[in-house]
């Protein structure tokens, strides 16, 4: 009975031939059985092992080559075939059984000769098999790697697809590169081109340094040598003499601070000429009570009537010095004090008439329309002051808006004592006297000339310009100072002027803003009107005579006055930066002492001596506190503020300052007696807390302005107010080795041919901006080059020649 498996039909197509395993075990040892076999006779007992095998390489690459995507393919075939047969002889039924019996020990030798070799063959073939196996499973691995590779195929097919895509979007990419290359080429030009401006400007500001340079040490040389060089000698050195009256103190330029400076007058006048009369006006407003309804006034608000007449004042004061800005931009500097003056006549005459017309009301109006027009002139006299003034004397003149304030106060203190004015019937004209610095303003002022750097950056008049110029300066030769205006012109884009929200939005006036701001603060903060209005009880307080108190007040006003004097050499040469800080650190530290003299006054009060002892000390220690207020926060508040700006910003900027300023006084005169209440013997140490920490500040944060022009000031903000060139005077001058600084002297005393001065970098007709299209939006063609020789020169806007306006016209007399 023979088991056969079917060969599967597929062998046909394989390469390798089947291969067929024989193993027939009769015809290999039995001697006894000759006969022929016979493959299909049963009776054989033969093993057959057939193996199959397909070629599965063959296969697999004959379906690899087929590119095209076809239908799925059927499942390959799993490896080989194995067929085993065996046939049993025995299995014929015709045998006798002899031959049975015989044959039986023959075939059992031979079985187990059969079956050794049989199972040799099965091992044989098991190890062969598992070899096939092994190849098969390989040949799984190569049909699961066909798989994958199909779909590796269609995925590459859809990879090719998104290549091609690809391509063309790199093709767009490249194209966009070509596109953004070129522009790289234009941004480089136009780098090149800034850097070449760059360039241009460092040369000009070079070129502006030196010759500021130059004329500053023609000064100094000038005053050193004005008595013991001759002339000649001066000449020789190509120094011209006119140069020395240019810079100098001419009479016009004295006439104008004469004459402008009457208005700070006219405020310290007002801020001292309430205090000594306070007697004398709560009794005229009892009076004036008891008339109107025929009852007295209460202490108490006699005294609250009384401090509205002392705080009208600031009130006034607040709304114009906030609106000096604007003033000073319409009518101008010289303009605005001019109509000022109008104010000043009017409230001097209504407080002056008020006891007449028996009306405390009058007084009220009086003292407000005064505190407006002090508030005015605050805000206008420092801006006016700080542009006329020359350069290198700028620091003393602005003091002198100071000297004015502190003359007007002693005035007022001294007309004040009863022996003079301080009476029932001689306060009315104490307080209506206010209208001569009002008059005599209104008398001088018409023939000073208004501010050049007005008339040429503002209004852009320059004929006008250079005329009040050459008044001030007392010469013809004024172009170095009208190219200084232009160079600060050109440097704020020609801005004529700039409104108070665009100040405050700006972040680079942001910086000066706050520090005039601070400036003003620390004047007021520093606590001088708590001594002011208060000294004499404060002297009294602190154990000294009614009587004496008051001489010691007048004391305060007059060392005040020379010590305001004595700071006015010192503001061009010590530096406005070096006088705040041993300003603010003198007076930290006497309002300490004025600290430790009430103390001593509490704990040592009983012993006789003591007391003497600490009213001298507190005496010494309020004149200590004054007159280190003299040499720095008293005058330098008003310049400074004028001077971190340049034209354009300079009034908005002024009018927030000034705001604040009188703010702050009206604050400590309002707080300060609550403060008395309530820290007693500590009342002044919140003043020296706030003075140390304006000290802080100003070391920190003021930059020096001494010796500098405006726009090498609002550079110093425009670098971000870097903090190496804050006590800096200027670099320039310290980076030029003095043979050089002597060379200038003289050689850029001759006029400078065109070729040593910067020129002004070309651009390029096909400059990516177009020509003219460069974006310099403010500013207008140039002009021809002026006489110094510096490049041409664009000018802001069209000249308006003449004054039109009526008032005008009536400023500016031509
Ligand atoms: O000199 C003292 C006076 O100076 C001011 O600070 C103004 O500069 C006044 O507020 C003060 O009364």
């Amino acid at each position: 009975m023979g088991e056969t498996r079917p060969s599967t039909g597929v062998v046909a197509h394989h390469k390798k031939p089947m291969r067929k395993l024989d193993y027939r075990g009769s015809g290999q040892s039995h001697r006894h059985h000759p006969q022929p076999r016979h493959d299909d006779d049963d009776d054989e007992r033969e093993v057959v092992l057939e193996l199959q095998e397909y070629d599965h390489h063959d296969q697999l690459s004959r379906w690899e080559d087929r590119d095209v995507p076809g239908p799925p393919r059927p499942p390959r075939p799993r490896g080989g075939v194995l067929q085993l047969r065996v046939r049993n002889r025995h299995s014929r039924s015709n045998v006798s059984l002899a031959d049975r019996l015989e044959l039986q020990g023959e075939d059992e030798a031979t079985l187990r000769e059969l079956l050794v070799s049989l199972q040799k063959q099965v091992s044989v073939m098991s190890s062969n098999l598992s070899a096939k196996l092994d190849e098969l499973q390989r040949g799984d691995r190569h049909l699961e790697t066909t798989v994958a590779l199909h779909e590796i195929r269609t995925q590459l097919q859809e990879l090719t697809r998104s290549v091609e895509s690809c391509q063309s979007e790199v093709c767009e990419v490249k194209r966009d590169m070509v596109a953004i290359r070129s522009e790289l080429d234009t941004v480089q030009q136009v780098k090149e081109e800034i850097e070449e401006l760059r360039e241009y400007v460092d040369r000009l500001e070079e070129h502006t340094h030196r010759r500021k340079l130059r004329l500053l040490q023609q000064n100094s040389l000038l005053r050193d040598d004005a008595e013991s060089q001759p002339s000649a000698e001066l000449s020789g050195a190509g120094l011209k003499p006119t140069a020395q009256v240019r810079q100098g103190l001419t009479f016009f330029l004295c006439y104008a601070i004469g004459a402008a400076v009457l208005g700070m007058l006219q405020f310290g006048y007002n801020t001292g000429v309430i205090n000594a009369p306070e007697q004398n006006i709560e009794n005229f407003m009892k009076d004036v009570y008891k008339n109107r309804y025929n009852e007295d006034l209460s202490e108490e608000t006699v005294k609250l009537l009384y401090s509205v007449g002392v705080s009208i004042f600031a009130i006034g004061g607040m709304l114009g010095g906030f609106s000096g800005g604007l003033i000073a931009n319409r009518f101008g500097r010289k303009g605005g004090l001019l109509l000022n003056n109008v104010m000043g006549v009017g409230g001097a005459c209504l407080m002056g008439f008020a006891k007449i017309a028996n009306s405390y009301e009058l007084l009220f109006l009086g003292r407000f329309i005064i505190g407006v027009n002090c508030g005015l002139n605050t805000s206008l006299v420092p801006m006016y002051i700080t542009e006329i003034a020359p350069l290198n004397l700028r620091g003393g003149l602005g003091t002198l808006n100071q000297l004015a304030v502190t003359i007007g106060l002693l005035l007022s203190q001294v007309l004040g004592i009863e022996q003079i004015l301080g009476t029932d019937d001689g306060w009315p004209l104490l307080l209506g006297l206010a209208v001569c610095p009002a008059v005599l303003q209104l008398v001088l002022l018409p023939m000073c000339p208004e501010s050049p750097r007005y008339l040429l950056m503002t209004k852009h008049w320059e004929e006008e310009a250079r005329k009040a110029l050459q008044r001030l300066r007392a010469s013809s030769q004024v172009e170095e100072d009208i190219e200084e205006m232009r160079a600060e012109e050109r440097a704020q884009s020609a801005e004529a002027s700039i409104s108070m929200t665009e100040l405050i939005c700006s972040p680079t006036l942001r910086q000066p803003l706050f520090i005039g701001i601070l400036m003003q603060l620390s004047q007021q903060l520093s606590g001088i009107n708590a001594v002011f209005y208060y000294s004499t009880e404060l002297f009294i307080s602190s154990g000294l005579t009614g009587e004496s108190a008051k001489f010691a007040t007048i004391g305060i006003g007059v060392i005040m006055f020379f010590m305001t004097l004595v700071s006015i050499p010192m503001m061009d040469k010590t530096g406005r930066r070096t006088l705040h800080l041993y300003g603010l650190g003198g007076m930290f530290i006497f309002s300490i002492f004025i600290t430790i003299s009430f103390l001593i006054k509490e704990f040592f009060g009983y012993v006789q001596e003591m007391i003497d002892w600490m009213s001298y000390l507190s005496v010494v220690s309020t004149l200590g506190f004054v007159v280190f207020f003299a040499v720095g926060p008293g005058s330098i508040p008003w310049m400074i503020t004028a001077e971190l700006f340049s034209q354009g910003p300079r009034p908005a900027a002024m009018s927030i300052a000034v705001l604040v300023n009188w703010m702050a006084n009206f604050l400590v005169g309002i707080v300060f007696p609550t403060m008395k209440t309530h820290l007693e013997n500590y009342t002044f140490l919140p003043f020296s807390v706030l003075l140390a920490i304006f000290w802080i500040f100003t070391y920190r944060q003021v930059p020096e302005t001494k010796n500098k022009t405006f726009e090498e000031i609002s550079a110093i903000f425009r670098h971000g107010g870097d903090r190496s060139m804050l006590n800096c005077v200027n670099a320039l001058e310290q980076r030029l080795p003095a043979s050089e600084r002597a060379a200038l002297m003289v050689a850029e005393e001759k006029p400078l041919p065109d070729s040593s001065l910067p020129a002004p970098p070309s651009r390029s007709p096909n400059h990516p901006w177009g020509r003219g299209a460069c974006p310099r939006p403010r500013t207008a063609p140039p002009r021809s080059p002026p006489p110094t020789g510096l490049p041409p020169l664009p000018s802001p806007s069209p000249m308006r020649r003449t004054a039109s306006e009526p008032w005008e016209r009536w400023a500016y007399p031509s």
